[in-house]
């Protein structure tokens, strides 16, 4: 591979070599020093994998065109990385197969996982959607028999195109491919050789860039490296769960641990256009998909959702002005009992519904239940962040409920001095040292509201 990749004009490889590290497995090591933001890698673009090149193929091409609608950008590349796999004795393929012969040969994503190292995370949304995942990679490669493989059978023989050798190039994609945006809202999903062998790491700040002029791709050093040293980039602030199922890998402790709540409402619920107008004002969606993480487990969106939803008539017109002034507060203790008492109850429910609750979990990975880095170990890790974030979810809705019946004012957002409502953007915001939730930019705030915040304190605290 390093034959052509150099001869086709990339730069940098001589002062890189493979490698393998007790962490992260294979690898890419620094063979000199570099100085954080030099660039140590190009690779050009006639040796990169995208859509336009598949499309660009003249064997390939033009069956891919004749297919409409298109085929999907990952299929397209899940199909090419086939293709040239399979055209053996053919030179014209030659060089990328040198690349292809690289790719591992197995892949450790949750689709992979037998059924009982899956159910080690039954509950988490991970577990959810790899079930979706499964049976949406079978719809999509029965689609691909009957539209292509069929069709052009001796392009594509089946023993080259099973469904396993299917899945095997589709996990290359999601696990290798990078994606930019580039000008127009328009984006472009490459697979670089060599640059596809770059780990993750957490605290590689982004590194890789696309020259959407030239088609090259870039690899920038996001910090100092001595020789030896592993070279990482950085795939996103991304949590277990999709790291899992799209790359085969977990971070244990991962800060970036979250649990995907998704609300939705029936469209034959009392006011249901009023309100589909109302969240739409208020920049949510009908259906909203909505992050709950460790640093803010229960966000503002789905309080406003919720507030939405269960608004009766007589309260339309204040949220209404709510949202035009963007100042969110609770509609009436009424509603807002209503919201956190669900929120606390369904919750709850959730975190009844996995299969190996939080606490058990803790102890059976501290006794070694599951070897680390193995599936099992990994999908245990998955469950324990996603069970975590829903356990500091339930706290503060049940601290929120407590203060609203205590008469308390509610929490002020957590990216605001609750005094001053300076933002996070504009001050380095502190949480009280009790509650650790209430937040503030200065001594000089948190003496000015102990008043005030006391009770909502005790009650917080109370729930930790
Ligand atoms: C772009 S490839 C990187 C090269 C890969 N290690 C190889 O040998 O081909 C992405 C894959 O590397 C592995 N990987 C990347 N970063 C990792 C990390 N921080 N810890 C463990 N595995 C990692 C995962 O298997 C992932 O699917």
């Amino acid at each position: 591979m390093d034959a052509w990749l150099k001869k086709s004009g990339a730069v940098g490889l001589s002062d890189l070599d493979l490698a393998d590290f007790p962490e992260t497995g294979r690898g890419v090591k620094a063979q000199r020093p570099f100085k954080a933001g030099e660039r140590i890698l190009t690779i050009p673009a006639n040796c990169i994998w995208t859509a336009k090149a598949a499309y660009a193929d003249p064997i390939l091409g033009p069956v891919l065109q004749s297919v409409q609608p298109p085929l999907s950008v990952e299929d397209i590349l899940a199909l090419y990385i086939l293709f040239v796999r399979s055209r053996v004795d053919d030179p014209a393929y030659a060089e990328r197969q040198t690349h292809v012969a690289m790719l591992p040969s197995e892949h450790t994503l949750s689709m992979f996982f037998t059924d009982e190292e899956l159910r080690v995370c039954a509950g988490s949304s991970l577990y959810t959607l790899t079930t979706h995942l499964r049976g949406r990679v079978g719809d999509d490669y029965k689609k691909l028999l009957t539209r292509l493989f069929m069709r052009h059978r001796d392009l594509f023989p089946l023993d080259k195109f099973s469904f396993q050798d299917y899945k095997w190039a589709l996990s290359s994609v999601w696990s290798r491919s990078m994606d930019f945006t580039i000008a127009k809202g328009n984006s472009v999903r490459l697979m670089a050789p060599f640059a596809d062998m770059l780990n993750h790491a957490s605290d590689a700040k982004q590194c890789h860039a696309y020259d959407p002029s030239t088609g090259d791709l870039s690899i920038l050093a996001c910090r100092d490296y001595q020789a030896g040293d592993q070279v990482f980039i950085h795939y996103g602030n991304i949590a277990n769960g999709r790291l899992l199922r799209l790359y085969g890998f977990v971070l244990p402790d991962n800060p970036n641990d979250n649990y995907e709540l998704v609300l939705q409402t029936s469209s034959m619920a009392p006011l249901y256009e009023q309100k589909q107008r109302l969240w739409k004002l208020a920049g949510l969606d009908e259906v909203s998909t909505i992050p709950l993480t460790l640093k803010n487990p229960l966000p503002e969106s789905v309080l406003r959702y919720l507030r939405i939803q269960r608004l009766d008539e007589s309260e339309l017109g204040t949220m209404t002005m709510q949202i035009a002034t963007e100042s969110y507060k609770k509609i009436s203790d009424e509603n807002e009992s209503q919201i956190l008492q669900f929120l606390s109850e369904s919750i709850g429910a959730l975190l009844g519904g996995f299969e190996v609750p939080l606490e058990k979990l803790e102890v059976q990975l501290a006794e070694g239940l599951y070897s680390p880095g193995s599936n099992a170990w990994a999908a245990a890790q998955v469950s324990l962040g996603e069970q975590r974030v829903l356990k500091a979810a339930k706290a503060k809705a049940d601290a929120l409920l407590a203060s609203v019946a205590d008469g308390d004012a509610p929490l002020p957002p957590s990216n605001q001095c609750a005094k001053c409502g300076k933002d996070s953007k504009a001050a380095r915001l502190m949480a009280c040292g009790k509650c650790k939730t209430v937040k503030y930019c200065g001594r000089e705030c948190q003496v000015a509201h102990f008043k005030e915040h006391k009770a909502l304190c005790r009650s917080l605290s109370a729930s930790k």
